[in-house]
């Protein structure tokens, strides 16, 4: 199979994007790994594929797929912006804002005057079953009206997890120096770890100031990547809830800067939804045999 793709980036978190709009796509997992792979395909964190809406109301489809399993997964934030990009720079779309449909969430892209993109990633999930975690037999360490959760990982260490889902999970836990922090040892154990059945997106945070923080995240099915948006988002809801950080915050990555806001409680009930704002490229199109 010839395919054409489409090569992007945002914050360096990096991506196949695929446009299924004429026709769909069914890639097996072996093919997506094959795209994922920074040998023997393309290279990516992970595969995007853009699809037209099942319902009405709605722009496009986004189907997200960790590159290193193929894995399909809930929701990809730095992904999100790409697609806002792409699905213009295509003449897919001539709107500045698109409304996409995932698995399990509903958001709002926007093209900015600026040249970034800003998202509505929807509403934080606190509920456990939504990541899904098991708590029992755990007592939650509370602060700030939220809990951090401590999770017993190997050689008697303990970390605190937050427990969140931005429609996909994360655990976030709280760091002096980000740059330091053994994230490739406690990421993985995090990531696997029994109490998340799904495994978790693992999230280290070093809060700068109230309104700046550094963030580097062990992502689930994709190890450390440049950044994390959907984890910038859970970082940054948790941080505030634990009486950390304002309402918005400047989000340092390794791979650039992202802009958070969350109000925290909707005053018309439930929780706010969370508002990130940040780069997105295109790098290169190609093709590739499968
Ligand atoms: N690895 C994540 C998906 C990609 C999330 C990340 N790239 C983002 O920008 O939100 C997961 O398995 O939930």
């Amino acid at each position: 199979m010839r395919l054409r793709f489409t090569k992007m980036q945002g914050a360096g978190n990096d991506f196949v994007v695929l446009d299924a709009t004429d026709a769909p796509l069914a890639l097996s997992p072996a093919q997506l790994r094959r795209l994922g792979d920074r040998r023997f395909g393309v290279g990516a964190d992970q595969i995007l594929v853009v699809e037209r809406a099942t319902r009405p109301g709605v722009d496009f489809r986004y189907r997200i797929f960790n590159g290193a399993s193929g894995d399909e997964v809930e929701h990809c934030g730095n992904g999100a912006r790409c697609f806002v990009r792409y699905v213009h720079e295509r003449g897919l779309s001539d709107k500045r804002s698109v409304r996409v449909e995932t698995v399990n969430n509903l958001l709002t892209l926007t093209l900015r005057d600026d040249g970034r993109v800003s998202v509505d990633m929807n509403r934080p999930v606190f509920e456990h079953a939504a990541l899904p975690f098991v708590a029992d037999g755990l007592a939650p360490r509370p602060l700030g009206g939220f809990e951090r959760w401590p999770l017993a990982l190997g050689d008697g260490v303990v970390v605190d997890v937050a427990v969140l889902s931005m429609g996909n999970p994360h655990a976030v836990c709280r760091v002096d120096d980000v740059a330091r922090a053994p994230v490739a040892e406690l990421g993985p154990q995090i990531e696997a770890h029994e109490r998340f059945p799904r495994r978790v997106n693992a999230g280290f945070l070093e809060v700068v100031d109230r309104g700046r923080v550094k963030l580097r995240v062990y992502e689930r099915d994709a190890g450390e990547t440049l950044a994390c948006g959907t984890g910038a988002c859970a970082a940054v809801v948790a941080g505030i809830r634990l009486g950390w950080l304002d309402a918005r915050v400047e989000v340092e990555t390794r791979g650039g800067l992202l802009a958070i806001d969350w109000a925290g409680a909707d005053p018309a009930g439930g929780w706010a939804p969370v508002w990130m704002t940040g780069p997105a490229e295109t790098v290169f199109d190609g093709e590739i045999t499968l």
